[in-house]
């Protein structure tokens, strides 16, 4: 749990809405494989079922409750947060698969039981020189918005030290949970949502909600944990019969999650070059890929059949094995040439 890069998917419960309509489970887990069958049609109109098979360092079943995801996911990332680190936990996935509410759900999301033993920590005298500050933005159509004052626009610059630094944020010092929880309801009523066939409440924004650890005295930051709700991963692929601004939405949104996959295989293979500046997201994510980071994605998916394109779609993204088997392919490739 204390890898650079940990990649773990959630898998969230049939709905109401799907029982009734008499959709079917499609995901199963087994420890840290998931397997889904994906509904296909011969040339011959006969119906098949192709089983599609991923490994990941975490699985989380339907039956797990964000207190189990935290505990495999952001707690090791609070006890970076105290050595020192830039840690980032973000979820990636389809409208209505679990994202906020895995992240970002105002009760009992992630950031939620992070500040918990955050403040826990904070109790320890060797931290009473520190204090926790909240910043919270989302980008939408590749501009920075403060959501904690009047989603005031943002600009991302470099400082001397070629650190990123988000000029303006507006950021709280906060003493305990529910002085989080408060100001994090009224950021987060701020947030730019627009409505989707698949979630009326769907969002088009991705949205960061920093907790920085600084010293009291000199304000210089000691450590920064952030939680990403990224937006939906199939608003990408708005396109031919959507309104201008949605396929512009759609545009950028491909563009900043294609950048994140980019930056998160530089990390994972280690590389000395992290294209972070081809998007805003990954800029303003800078410190999570270079230097002392760590990240945590949390990949989730919606079980239902009539979801298995999204859900692959999710899975492959999330599927760092891929690379390295195509890796290892062209390897051997060569190395037969050369022999
Ligand atoms: N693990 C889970 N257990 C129970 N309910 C869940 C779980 N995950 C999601 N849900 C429910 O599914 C619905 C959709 O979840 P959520 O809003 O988190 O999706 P989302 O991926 O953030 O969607 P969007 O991108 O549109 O914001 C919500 O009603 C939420 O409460």
């Amino acid at each position: 749990m204390t890898a650079k890069i940990r990649v773990c998917v959630r898998k969230r419960p049939l709905s109401a809405k799907e029982i009734n309509r008499g959709e079917k489970d499609m995901a199963s887990c087994t420890g840290r494989q998931l397997a889904v069958d994906e509904p296909k049609v011969r040339l011959d109109m006969t119906k098949f079922i192709e089983r599609h098979k991923f490994v990941f360092d975490e699985v989380f079943d339907s039956d797990a409750t964000n207190e189990d995801v935290y505990r495999r996911t952001a707690y090791p990332l609070v006890q970076y947060l105290f050595e020192g680190g830039k840690a980032t936990c973000f979820a990636y996935g389809q409208t209505g698969s679990g994202k906020t509410y895995t992240m970002l759900d105002e009760k009992q999301g992630l950031y939620v039981l992070a500040a918990r033993d955050i403040f826990v920590k904070m109790r320890n005298p060797e931290n009473s020189h520190l204090g926790v500050y909240i910043g919270f933005y989302e980008i939408y159509q590749g501009q920075l918005h403060d959501l904690l004052n009047n989603r005031k626009k943002l600009h991302a610059r470099e400082d001397g030290k070629s650190s990123v630094v988000v000029a303006g944020l507006k950021e709280y010092e906060i003493v305990n949970v529910e002085g989080l929880m408060q100001v994090f309801e009224y950021g987060n009523n701020a947030r730019s949502t627009g409505s989707t066939r698949a979630n009326a409440d769907s969002s088009r924004s991705h949205a960061i909600m920093q907790l920085v650890l600084k010293d009291r005295s000199t304000k210089s930051v000691v450590g920064k944990l952030s939680f990403i709700d990224l937006a939906g991963s199939e608003r990408g692929a708005d396109r031919g019969e959507t309104d201008v601004k949605t396929r512009m939405e759609g545009a950028e949104i491909n563009k900043s999650l294609l950048a994140l996959k980019e930056c998160i295989r530089a990390l994972d293979q280690g590389g000395k070059h992290t294209p972070f500046r081809q998007s805003k997201l990954t800029q303003v994510l800078k410190d999570s890929f270079v230097g002392n980071s760590r990240t945590c994605m949390v990949a989730t998916i919606s079980p239902n059949n009539s979801n298995s394109e999204h859900t692959l779609n999710t899975l492959r993204y999330a599927d760092r094995y891929v690379l390295y088997i195509f890796m290892g392919f062209m390897g051997q490739m060569l190395l037969y040439v050369c022999v």
